[in-house]
């Protein structure tokens, strides 16, 4: 049984080898990553995460596949990763000093069988100054992040609270990941 992480996040890989698991493959993705209008932030997260799974190319039967997506959302309103500097500044300005949510959902394929879980996490954020969003962008930690931040970097000096799940915000909640692998027979903690 082959493990193939369906994703070009390094953070995924990071998150899965801390826990001990290492992927047979690393293939990153290539869908359309266009919210479909009206479109809620936790649906289109977990259509992200199951087309992602679905994309996957050369999938044997006794592979297990994993893939995620991971979207922040203000209100009903997605923030994905930004097309630049400017768009980075402008998502940063509407998160600062206000709560929002991050999803990550996680979709794993094994043969005909399909698994989906969602970890939800609140975020509170700081209220920012020109000089500290400045700053920030400067350090370029925002490129590849939605929301345009990392928690796991520098942006952490802006965040004095979170509910949920750390590893979920980084991009891949381990708790349910874990749990998915075991329910396709994928096995996590039992390897000699
Ligand atoms: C909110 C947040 C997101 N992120 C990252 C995780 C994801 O890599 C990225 C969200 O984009 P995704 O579309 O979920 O993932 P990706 O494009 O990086 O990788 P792939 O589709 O190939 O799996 O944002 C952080 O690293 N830290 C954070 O605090």
């Amino acid at each position: 049984m082959r493990l193939i992480l369906g994703s070009g996040s390094p953070r995924r890989l990071e998150l899965l080898a801390s826990i001990g698991v290492v992927p047979d493959a690393v293939i990153p993705p290539d869908i359309d990553e266009t919210a479909a209008p009206s479109e809620l932030p936790r649906r289109y997260c977990e259509r992200l995460a199951r087309e992602k799974c679905e994309a996957m190319p050369g999938i044997a039967t006794d592979d297990v596949v994993l893939c995620a997506d991971t979207t922040v959302a203000l209100g009903r309103r997605i923030l994905g990763k930004p097309a630049d500097r400017a768009e980075a500044a402008k998502y940063l300005f509407a998160l600062s000093g206000r709560r929002h949510r991050v999803f990550t959902a996680i979709a794993v394929r094994h043969g005909d069988r399909r698994w989906l879980r969602v970890s939800e996490s609140r975020v509170r954020m700081k209220q920012l100054s020109d000089a500290e969003v400045n700053a920030y962008l400067d350090t370029d930690d925002w490129k590849g992040k939605a929301g345009a931040y990392g928690i796991q970097g520098p942006a952490s000096a802006f965040i004095p609270w979170i509910s949920g799940s750390h590893s979920g915000i980084v991009g891949l909640p381990l708790h349910e990941t874990t749990t998915l692998l075991q329910s396709a027979g994928y096995p996590v903690w039992s390897r000699a």
